[in-house]
């Protein structure tokens, strides 16, 4: 399975804010996206689930063109979703919590159990309020929502915003474990996370892909230099 845009282009009304992306990302394979503040990639994930407009471009899951879709249409079709700040429902369980990610596809009955495998702290909280959990066990939480109906790809946009550093690596970890299963597709600021975990990168600037390549094979002086200016 493989995920791609191609010559994607967006707009909020007047100016692109995107121009030609080509992303691929892989199942088997944690495809990052990097790239300062206002870079363009908060819209490039928007584009890709319909939320914005693309006039011009395509977008593709597994063969199937998917940019005239709605957005509901385009999530059924298996785009799973992980906004920013991690929207998880407080006054629920973590059970109801993940069963809210099955019902949303439609899908009914038991959580499966990958997800206990892949997030083992959310089956020992199975009964806590998901308000009552840390902020990193809460976005475990906001990830297994998201893939308890097993998305042929899972985008994250920042993963690790507002979590503690030392909880950061727990995340990357469990991230790790699912890219055997669809494809992971991440935004991030954090470029030390994203050379730790990306088997492959691209960087973005003004809303255009200016360098890709698996991290070790990054002009790292460019990528520094894009991501501090
Ligand atoms: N709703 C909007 N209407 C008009 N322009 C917008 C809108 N949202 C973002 N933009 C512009 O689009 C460009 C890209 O923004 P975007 O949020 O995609 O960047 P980003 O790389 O995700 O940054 P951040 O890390 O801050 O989220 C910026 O120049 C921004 O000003």
């Amino acid at each position: 399975m493989t995920f791609k845009t191609e010559s994607l282009y967006a707009t909020y009304g007047e100016g692109m804010v995107l121009r030609h992306v080509d992303l691929e990302a892989p199942t088997g394979r944690i495809t990052c996206l990097v790239g300062r503040n206002g870079a363009g990639k908060t819209t490039t994930m928007k584009a890709i689930m319909g939320l914005v407009k693309t006039p011009e471009g395509s977008i593709q899951l597994d063969g199937e063109e998917l940019i005239h879709l709605p957005a509901y249409e385009r999530a059924r079709r298996g785009i799973g979703y992980v906004p920013q700040g991690r929207e998880i429902f407080p006054q629920l369980t973590v059970e109801e919590n993940i069963l809210l990610g099955l019902e949303a596809k439609k899908g009914k009955g038991e959580i499966p159990d990958f997800i206990f495998e892949t997030f083992p702290i959310l089956k020992e909280f199975l009964q806590r309020k998901g308000g009552d959990l840390s902020g990193g066990q809460q976005q475990q939480l906001a990830i297994a929502r998201a893939v308890v109906s097993e998305p042929k790809i899972l985008i994250l946009d920042e993963p690790t915003e507002g979590i503690q550093p030392s909880i950061i690596q727990e995340i990357g970890r469990v991230i790790t474990g699912l890219k055997s299963r669809m494809a992971v597709l991440i935004v991030e600021q954090y470029l030390e996370f994203v050379l730790e975990i990306a088997d492959y990168c691209y960087v973005m600037e003004n809303g255009r892909i200016i360098m890709d390549g698996a991290p070790a094979d990054l002009d790292q002086e460019k990528l520094q230099a894009t991501m501090s200016l």
